[in-house]
């Protein structure tokens, strides 16, 4: 990136925030992660770690490529349980409550930790098939109970206008848009406490990432949200915290405006200012 590049980056995020109009009001903590070591195999990809992210707020992780963003977030509902040879040391609490406990059931984890991931993966089925997938394998098959979570679920994703007259079609006839609001009707379908979203707006084109960003806006009301992003306007546009990580270490976290006007680090400095990254 050129300096002049830099420049007109930072001096972009800054306008972003002053536009926003957020609280710094702190809520209580929903997630406190406690010194939280990552190894795949050999290789450390997560180092000591801790961080806390607040109920009902919005915290982007951004950093270069590589950095850890995403192996951080499959943390928080042990995704990465899934991936041969991880070795993970330290804590996760959500509620007061470590994730990592023995007694701990993953399934009913991942119901109150919700996942969307950067390319929308709605399954071949029809759309209202998609939105009550997850009650359906929680046994729950009452017709009213169904439609009525389906329209609230769609209404909650802003999809509900545009769908509601198609909700048998195969939802792989909608839009990469539609679909990524699909895959995050179908999250709060089940009402999760927390949303987990990987880069949820990069495979979308400019309209319906800034649809994507409206609704994290709006479902932070009610969930507490940890966004992945490469996009630093992006971070600025929605969230509300912003933790900097640079190969595997959390360098630094506050606030989104304090992050992006002060930053407290050299290093974080000079990747908001396009200096590396
Ligand atoms: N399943 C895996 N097995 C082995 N190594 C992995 C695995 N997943 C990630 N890594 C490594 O861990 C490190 C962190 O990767 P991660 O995907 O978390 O970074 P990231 O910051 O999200 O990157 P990006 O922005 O490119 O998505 C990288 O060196 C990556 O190669």
């Amino acid at each position: 990136m050129t300096a002049q590049h830099a420049r007109t980056h930072s001096i972009d995020v800054s306008s972003i925030l002053r536009d926003q109009k957020k609280t710094d009001e702190p809520n209580e903590p929903c997630i406190k992660v406690e010194n939280l070591n990552l190894f795949y195999a050999q290789k450390q990809a997560l180092h000591d770690v801790s961080m806390e992210m607040h109920k009902k707020k919005v915290t982007a992780y951004i950093g270069p490529s590589g950095c850890g963003k995403s192996t951080l977030l499959r943390c928080i509902n042990r995704m990465n349980d899934l991936v041969d040879n991880v070795t993970i040391e330290g804590k996760i609490l959500l509620d007061n409550e470590n994730i990592y406990d023995k007694t701990v059931n993953v399934a009913a984890l991942r119901r109150r930790v919700g996942m969307v991931f950067q390319k929308p993966n709605p399954f071949p089925k029809s759309i209202f098939e998609n939105v009550t997938y997850g009650l359906r394998i929680q046994g729950i098959n009452d017709k009213r109970i169904l439609e009525e979570t389906v329209e609230s679920a769609l209404r909650g994703a802003a999809l509900w206008d545009e769908v509601k007259d198609r909700l048998n079609d195969n939802a792989l006839g909608l839009s990469g848009g539609q679909q990524q609001r699909l895959v995050i009707a179908r999250a709060i379908a089940i009402e999760p406490e927390v949303l987990l979203l990987d880069e949820p707006a990069s495979a979308l084109d400019p309209i319906s990432t800034l649809k994507i960003e409206e609704l994290i806006n709006e479902l932070k009301e009610k969930y507490t949200i940890v966004i992945v992003t490469h996009n630093m306007q992006q971070a600025a546009r929605v969230s509300d915290y912003t933790a900097f990580m640079f190969m595997g270490e959390l360098i630094e976290m506050g606030t989104t405006s304090e992050l992006f006007t002060n930053p407290r680090k050299q290093q974080t400095e000079d990747y908001i200012t396009g200096r590396y990254g």
